[in-house]
């Protein structure tokens, strides 16, 4: 792991929430709080990837480390979240939305179904893990949301409306939640990427070459963000320095959209 601005164990202590955390942004999310020393709750829907990131976390920064599998866009299931984390990590400090991400479609392709998984992983999961976790934060008089939008819900990238839906709803939670619990000490902002450098965009660089390539061509900086740009902005958003920022959302996007 590259070294960061902030220093290795300065968080510590603190407990955080990751949905999402099983792979990609989440997973890298997840190592770089580890980093800081945060004791981490992983939460996403695969048994197998989940165990095997905590035993690696484990090992390699001295965090208690526990993991949640289950469907985060059912209510029932993210109280079982919230329970398990309390008892096993303590108060949440830092809540991690970035369970998402799912179908990339021209919208009348769509099917109900498709919109649906859409909003249940990108729209629900925030909705019902912030609810969760943000009333022990108003009740502490502490805590951080950073949730995952979208770049593409400002520039219209294609094939990106219904998913747009979703993360739209996002953004609009961000704004609305920073201002309710702002007095409180509860930062609430989103972190919203352009095309980063997953197996997701792998895939369609190799299935769907000219759309792939329509997703990077709006990059200034001519390529993909790395897993670990998207991960340092969400750290920042994180750390108690960042308490004069809320109800953000921060383009973490090669330039792709500016203002
Ligand atoms: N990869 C990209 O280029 C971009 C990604 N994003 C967003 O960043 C976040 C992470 O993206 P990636 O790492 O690329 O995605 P990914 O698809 O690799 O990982 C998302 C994770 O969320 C989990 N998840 C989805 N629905 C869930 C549910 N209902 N309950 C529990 N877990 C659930 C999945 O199992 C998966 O492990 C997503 O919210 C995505 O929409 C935003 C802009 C660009
Ligand atoms: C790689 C996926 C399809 C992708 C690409 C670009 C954006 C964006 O610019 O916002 C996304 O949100 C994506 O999920």
């Amino acid at each position: 792991m590259r070294a960061h601005a902030w220093s290795k164990g300065c968080l510590q202590g603190q407990v955080a929430v990751v949905t999402g955390a099983a792979q990609g942004i989440g997973r890298t999310i997840s190592e770089q709080l580890a980093y800081t020393g945060v004791n981490l709750m992983l939460a996403d829907l695969s048994e197998e990837k989940l165990d095997k990131l905590r035993g690696e976390l484990t090992s390699e920064y001295g965090i208690d480390c526990a993991h949640f599998v289950g469907d985060l866009s059912n209510e029932s299931t993210v109280k079982e979240l919230g329970h398990r984390a309390r008892a096993e990590l303590g108060p949440v400090d830092i809540l991690v939305n970035c369970a998402g991400g799912g179908v990339i479609l021209p919208f009348l392709e769509h099917t109900a179904e498709t919109l649906k998984q859409t909003v249940d992983r990108n729209l629900w999961t925030v909705i019902w893990c912030t609810r969760e976790f943000i009333p022990d934060m108003r009740d502490r008089k502490y805590g951080r949301v950073i949730n995952l939008g979208a770049d593409s819900v400002r520039n219209g990238l294609p094939d990106h409306a219904g998913y747009n839906a979703a993360k739209g709803g996002v953004h609009g939670l961000t704004t609305g939640l920073a201002r309710e619990f702002a007095r409180y000490g509860v930062t609430v902002n989103t972190v919203a990427p352009c095309a980063v450098a997953t197996p997701q965009l792998a895939h369609f660089l190799e299935s769907q070459p000219e759309l792939a390539q329509k997703f990077i061509d709006v990059i200034p900086l001519g390529r993909a963000g790395e897993l670990d740009e998207i991960a340092s902005a969400v750290i920042y958003l994180a750390l108690p320095e960042a308490s004069f920022i809320t109800g953000q959302v921060l383009s973490v996007n090669g330039g792709s959209t500016m203002l």
